[in-house]
């Protein structure tokens, strides 16, 4: 197993931030940690990395307990914060050899070290440039390069996606999925696209609780659209639209628009389609009605509640 935890559970003053976090992973790959802001992904990662205490449970990193050696786990784990903690007077190698060194790589093979992670992360070009001169996309790269230069079983990043720009976003991607190649990495991120572009799993986290905890394909399954919204210049009578196979629910939202609720069969759209040209209803638009995500979140949350 990389990396499970039992009953996690933080409060920082009087409030819980978390409680009950249970999480095991125990194959390759990414993993995502979804929730909206405040949801505990952060204090989550926090005690993951052995930055913050729990205030009740324990943290198992390949096994290791990390209450018991905290050194031994923590030579398993990467970690790039939310705000990577980057020296921005230091160039980039002075950075790594630092980093490097804080991670107890023997003297000797720092270099190679520092060499190989510069590689990775496609920094190579920029070695002796301040890292207060680079760009954002650039410096997420060298946050991502401090948290994989000892080769951790496990990486955690804590919202690496966050406030790039669509090229540096997609650079980053690729780099993590790189990463992933060699790593098990656990990322946060409040948006469901972007776990949903990179994860295989995901684990959903509302209110300090998860919520849901599955692959990235069952939760797409069960966030599936069942209901259809479509727009008429020429719209049918309600009961004509209830006629059609599969319907469940006919709701008109205006005197043109209605949302059509059906079964969660694949061919619905198609179906609605031809019955609009076979009767002339004019049809203008036809789209799913996927809930949005705060809807998924209320969902999921009064599921477990
Ligand atoms: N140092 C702190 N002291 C007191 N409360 C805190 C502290 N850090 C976080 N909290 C509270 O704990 C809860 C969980 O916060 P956390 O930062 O873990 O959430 P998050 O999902 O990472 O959100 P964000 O994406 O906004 O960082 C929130 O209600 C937050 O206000």
């Amino acid at each position: 197993m990389i990396l499970k935890t039992e009953n996690l559970s933080h409060r920082y003053s009087s409030t819980w931030a978390i409680r009950d976090i249970n999480i095991e992973i125990a194959e390759h790959g990414i993993i995502g940690l979804l929730g909206s802001n405040g949801a505990g992904k952060s204090t989550t990662m926090n005690i993951i990395c052995g930055t913050l205490n729990p205030t009740e449970g324990n943290v198992y990193i390949n096994g290791i307990n990390k209450r018991k050696d905290p050194e031994a786990a923590k030579r398993e784990i990467g970690f790039l914060p939310q705000n990577p903690p980057l020296y921005t007077d230091l160039t980039i190698d002075e950075y790594l050899v630092y980093t490097a060194e804080l991670r107890l790589i023997d003297k000797r093979k720092v270099r190679a070290a520092v060499e190989e992670v510069k590689d990775k992360c496609g920094l190579s070009h920029f070695s002796s440039r301040l890292i207060k001169n680079l760009s954002g996309g650039y410096r997420q790269r060298v946050g991502i390069a401090q948290s994989i230069i000892h080769k951790p079983k496990l990486v955690v990043m804590d919202e690496p996606t966050n406030g790039l720009d669509p090229n540096q976003l997609i650079e980053a991607r690729k780099l993590i999925r790189e990463i992933a190649q060699e790593h098990t990495v656990l990322l946060s991120s409040h948006i469901l696209s972007e776990i949903n572009i990179l994860c295989r799993e995901i684990i959903m986290i509302e209110s300090g609780r998860i919520v849901f905890s599955d692959t990235m394909d069952a939760f797409n399954n069960y966030t599936q659209a069942h209901s259809i919204l479509m727009k008429f210049d020429n719209p049918p009578a309600k009961e004509m639209l209830q006629q059609i196979k599969g319907v469940t629910g006919v709701e008109f939202l205006n005197s043109q628009q209605v949302r059509i609720h059906f079964d969660g069969d694949q061919e619905m759209n198609d179906r609605l389609i031809s019955a609009s040209v076979e009767n002339g209803w004019k049809l203008r638009e036809i789209g799913y009605d996927k809930g949005m995500l705060d809807d998924i979140f209320k969902q999921l949350s009064t599921q477990t509640a």
